[in-house]
């Protein structure tokens, strides 16, 4: 609460300051012309008694927070909430003196007070603050904001309009640096320019989604307000110690902030759109989404690719690129229980190298090319039918994996374009030009999973709260500076090693519940993003270890800024991180690849409603949300934390006829690879009676600091011990390693016993010889079994011990 309050006069002194320092300085004399329209604003505002001392004292509506002074104007809580609401209408933001919202003739209707938005009784006392920031209803102004705009083309792409462009400028300087390069240079170049600057090193994206149809059935609160596309307010629920309810608000800014309004259209434009044309600069791009389990990210992953594919494959077809035979290609795996599958070769088992150059390979890797959408269309369905899901306590149709769709440009050489008629490693040969990583993250909570699920179930828990929570090290890492980023926490994190460092691209969005019984959730979701935000703010040129600097000629995406010349090919070289080393395959020479089943991967109306601009400004008025962080609360018992999932929103579907079964473990159908290793795991734990599962109730607390709600308690779980499972999981493989030689082993010495025998029933043998023999084979036999069986009984003592530690943690 404190945190909360000090935010709001933090806010409230920014104002003042600005309107001390800057306004007031700056005040010229009015017009009449200015005061009448001043007088406009307040009447808008149903605070026409306000204006005429403003106007008489000529001066604009910079000097509206004046009117908030004490002994001024607004003097009732509810004029000063109308005021502040005028002025963030008004953007008043303390610098940037945009253009100021004119009132029209339906906002002069006057400004009733909504009660709708929030129960009376959740309301609390908004009067006390001299400016409460967190007493806003948003729902009168804004909406007159909000224009209905045909589809435009992106702005992004070549040939589009550059309105968007703006949105992207990280700081007022950049925009001016970019003006200032777009009086040099030629047009396209222009053009490159301000798009590399424009598009942010890391973009954090927060989706809200609707209420769904549970939630509504129980009357759910819909606790965040959107406002502004870049600011959401949490209003929780709380009950002080004597049990009266009270709202505490948390305020957050981000980069956008997408209501339940928005259409995955939209989201792309947001998002990845801005991103597509840096992909033929040679960037490495990632977007993720991020979030509760069941709080839409991968409703809002999956139609990404597909959008992004057709602008790739449209600027693929211009004939610049035709010419020097840039292709795309795709591929997609996902991370299961540590391990790395291809979701697009039967969930074969992947293997994660790491070449010299500290660059990460995926042997085994599948990689098509695509130069149709349908075709894209059609792999992104497949891929997600093989999609481990699960069903979990806080999810019936939960992803259970982090799955990692990749797009990538490549180049073919005209000399390797000739070779390649003998050797059909096409992808191999292809040089990556830049590519674009999305990733559906699993659930980042998975309390639930703890206490109503099998064991399986938890292992999983246990293992993705560990990748999240690897993930947040990894920035945090950067965050702080550190030279050691601990990439090698996770397999997830090995896999979006390039995202951070170098000439990379990273959008994150954070998907979040409306519903009162997630706010625990959605408060945490929002920290977690809070941070990956100041990671973006740090702007420290270390962090950007590009191996190769941009070369100065930036057109993008032009054919001649892209790598024609042999050194080109070495900073394509360099740049190239996951390869491929097996075979990749031409789509089109794999027609049995294709799918009947034609699901829509986007159920959205694809229109857009609405030209949905975004502010693209860097936060001021609001302190981060982080805050509020680490405080003991009593839960309103309100606030139900048993989430209950609704698919009123169709999801993918295939076919019954699909050739790749919908798995949905633990109860899924899984490949043979994957079943023959599974019930290795699963035997071995089995027989200890203990597995890892425990360690998923200590794990609660992942990297975003997920919380368990106990009763009507909340307690802070703890983070998983580092290198605990990763411990286990080391053990494990070696086990299984061990057991696959003890196997080599035996069979090697079946062959020597059959060889015994063949000589021993030779005539004239000598016996002695075969005694001897045998004794000495036997007892390799032997010692081999011996071993292995130690090994085993040390895992299971390990396993056994794990789980004791972590019923001890967990309270019951
Ligand atoms: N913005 C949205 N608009 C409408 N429906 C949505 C939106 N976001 C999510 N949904 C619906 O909410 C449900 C949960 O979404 P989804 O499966 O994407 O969640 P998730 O975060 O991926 O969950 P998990 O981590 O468990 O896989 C789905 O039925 C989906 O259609």
């Amino acid at each position: 609460m404190g945190g909360q309050m000090q935010q709001s006069n933090a806010a409230a002194t920014a104002l003042y300051d600005h309107a001390g320092s800057g306004s007031l300085h700056n005040a010229g004399p009015a017009s009449d012309a200015g005061d009448a329209v001043m007088t406009r604003w307040l009447q808008s505002a149903g605070l026409q008694h306000l204006a005429s001392p403003v106007a008489s004292t000529g001066v604009d509506h910079r000097l509206l927070p004046n009117l908030l002074m004490q002994g001024y104007g607004a003097q009732s809580a509810e004029e000063k909430q109308r005021l502040f609401k005028l002025m963030r209408n008004l953007n008043f933001n303390g610098e940037s003196a945009s253009e100021p919202y004119t009132p029209t003739a339906q906002t002069l209707g006057g400004v009733a007070a909504s009660e709708g938005f929030y129960s009376p009784e959740f309301r609390g006392d908004f009067g006390a603050g001299l400016l409460d920031l967190h007493a806003m209803d948003d729902t009168e102004l804004l909406s007159e904001h909000v224009i209905s705009e045909p589809f435009e083309p992106s702005p992004f792409i070549p040939g589009g309009n550059k309105v968007f462009e703006d949105d992207f400028l990280t700081s007022t300087q950049e925009r001016e640096e970019a003006e200032a390069d777009a009086s040099v240079l030629p047009m396209n170049e222009k053009e490159s320019s301000t798009r590399e600057n424009n598009v942010a090193k890391i973009r954090v994206v927060v989706r809200k989604r609707p209420l769904n149809k549970k939630e509504l059935a129980k009357k759910e609160d819909d606790i965040v307000t959107v406002y502004d596309n870049a600011y959401l307010t949490v209003h929780e629920p709380k009950l002080k110690v004597d049990l009266t309810a009270y709202v505490e608000k948390h305020e957050f800014c981000f980069d956008a902030v997408l209501d339940e309004h928005v259409t995955n259209d939209e989201v792309y434009r947001v998002t990845v759109e801005p991103i597509i044309p840096t992909i033929f600069e040679r960037t490495k791009a990632t977007c993720f989404a991020y979030g509760q389990t069941g709080s839409g990210k991968t409703y809002t992953m999956q139609p990404l690719p597909l959008r992004a594919a057709e602008d790739l494959v449209r600027i693929l077809h211009q004939p610049v690129y035709r010419n020097q035979k840039f292709k795309l290609w795709l591929s997609y795996f996902e991370i299961y229980g540590g391990k790395l599958f291809d979701l697009l070769s039967d969930r074969k088992k992947l293997c994660m190298r790491e070449d010299g150059r500290q660059q990460v390979c995926i042997v085994g890797l599948q990689e098509f090319e695509v130069s149709d959408v349908q075709v894209v269309k059609e792999f992104i369905e497949r891929g997600n039918a093989a999609r481990s899901t699960g069903t979990t306590g806080a999810n019936e149709e939960s992803s259970r994996s982090h799955a990692i769709l990749q797009l990538a440009v490549k180049r073919h050489s005209e000399v390797k374009e000739n070779k390649r008629n003998t050797d059909t490693n096409e992808a191999k040969s292809g040089k990556i030009v830049g590519k674009i990583s999305f990733i559906d993250l699993a659930g980042s909570e998975r309390g639930a999973d703890t206490t109503d699920n099998d064991r399986q179930t938890r292992i999983e828990g246990a293992e993705i709260n560990k990748s999240l929570l690897a993930l947040k090290e990894c920035i945090r890492a950067l965050d702080n500076d550190q030279i050691h980023i601990p990439f090698r926490g996770s397999k997830l994190t090995e896999v979006l090693r390039d995202s951070f460092v170098g000439n990379s691209k990273t959008v994150m969005i954070s998907c979040i519940s409306p519903n009162a019984g997630s706010c625990e959730h959605t408060i945490n979701t929002l920290r977690y993003a809070d941070r990956v935000k100041s990671l973006s703010k740090s702007g420290n040129p270390r962090k950007d270890q590009a191996p190769n600097p941009i070369p100065s000629n930036k057109e993008v995406p032009s054919a001649s800024s892209l790598p024609t010349t042999a050194a080109a090919e070495n900073v394509n070289d360099q740049c190239q991180d996951i390869k491929t080393m097996d075979i990749g395959r031409r789509f089109g020479e794999k027609e049995n690849y294709l799918y009947g089943s034609a699901a829509d991967v986007d159920k959205q109306p694809s229109s857009f409603s609405s030209g949905y601009q975004f502010n693209g400004r860097e936060e001021k008025g609001l302190a981060p949300a982080s805050m509020d962080r680490d405080k003991f609360e009593v839960k309103n018992s309100y606030s139900d934390s048993t989430y209950q999932k609704t698919n009123y929103y169709s999801k993918n579907s295939v076919d019954a006829g699909d050739k790749v079964p919908k798995v949905s473990p633990p109860r899924r159908k899984v490949s043979k690879d994957e079943k023959s290793e599974r019930s290795i795991n699963m035997l071995k734990r089995e027989t200890n009676g203990s597995d890892l599962t425990t360690t998923s109730s200590k794990q609660q607390s992942t990297g975003n600091h997920i919380t368990s709600t106990i009763g009507s308690r909340q307690y802070e779980a703890e983070p998983i011990p580092d290198g605990s499972i990763n411990a286990i999981l080391e053990e494990e493989e070696a086990l299984i390693a061990a057991h696959r030689k003890e196997i080599e082993d035996t069979m090697e010495i079946v062959r020597e016993e059959m060889k015994l025998l063949a000589e021993v029933d030779q005539p004239g043998s000598l016996i002695d010889n075969y005694v001897s023999q045998l004794s000495f084979v036997l007892s390799r036999k032997a010692a081999s079994l011996v071993s292995l069986q130690a090994r085993l009984a040390r895992f299971q003592h390990r396993l056994k011990e794990q789980e004791i530690l972590t019923r001890k943690r967990v309270p019951r």
